[in-house]
């Protein structure tokens, strides 16, 4: 059982191609900061609180490596996960296309064609560079069974917060349905590295109740 204290521990990761902004996504979500420098990532963790429908939860979010060598943990980061975020940028039409191969391994390797996914085209502030409409990218979303589509943006801030709140509603409402209050994870040892950070949130209204994040 994945909990600490009264806390719904869920994990979610957060996958697609080289540089289409994984980790500024993460950054701007945990610690609130925009990142300029493109730095690719081998494996980051990060752990941040937050307050979801008015329930407390923590999220684990695993930032992931989109270059190819790195292609062999996929599977330990998609079995880890309870919800993923599928990022591409939407000035990049291969950053699309090569996410429909991760979605068609995630589903297999889950066994559910209903696994927590929220599809998110990021850099919506470089509509100039748009190489992918948002007609293809909700084709795509609804190919895959109505999946959530988001555009983002990490360096705006556009939707950053929502698209990781709809991941974890997601996972929580299959909680629910499957009768549990609580997420079992197996309770696994993670060797890698976690960093835990400082930084401001800003928080926004979604529906009625107001989703506040800490980072752990
Ligand atoms: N304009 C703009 N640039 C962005 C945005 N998000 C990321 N970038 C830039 O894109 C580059 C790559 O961003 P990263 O977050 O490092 O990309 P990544 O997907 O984590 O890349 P890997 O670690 O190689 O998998 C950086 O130079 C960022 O500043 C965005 O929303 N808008």
């Amino acid at each position: 059982m994945s909990r600490s204290a009264n806390h719904r521990e869920y994990h979610i990761v957060v996958l697609g191609s080289g540089g289409v902004g994984k980790s500024c996504l993460t950054a701007q979500f945990v610690q609130g900061i925009w990142i300029e420098r493109y730095d690719p990532t081998i494996e980051d963790s990060y752990r941040k609180q937050c307050d979801v429908d008015g329930r407390q939860v923590i999220l684990e979010i695993l930032d992931t490596a989109g270059t190819e060598q790195f292609t062999a943990m996929r599977e330990l980061y998609m079995k880890s996960g309870q919800g993923f975020l599928l990022v591409f940028s939407i000035t990049s039409s291969s950053s699309l296309k090569e996410l429909s191969e991760l979605r068609d391994q995630l589903v297999n390797l889950k066994d559910d064609p209903h696994v927590p996914i929220v599809l998110v085209g990021n850099k919506s502030d470089l509509e100039e560079d748009r190489a992918v409409s948002r007609a293809a990218a909700f084709a795509v979303s609804s190919g895959w069974g109505n999946v959530p589509y988001y555009e983002a943006s990490a360096r705006t801030r556009q939707n950053v917060t929502e698209v990781f709140v709809d991941v974890c509603r997601q996972i929580m409402h299959k909680d629910l349905q499957n009768g549990r209050t609580g997420t079992s994870h197996g309770g696994e040892e993670r060797s890698r590295r976690r960093r835990d950070e400082d930084g401001a949130e800003g928080d926004r209204k979604k529906g009625r109740r107001r989703n506040k994040c800490i980072i752990l």
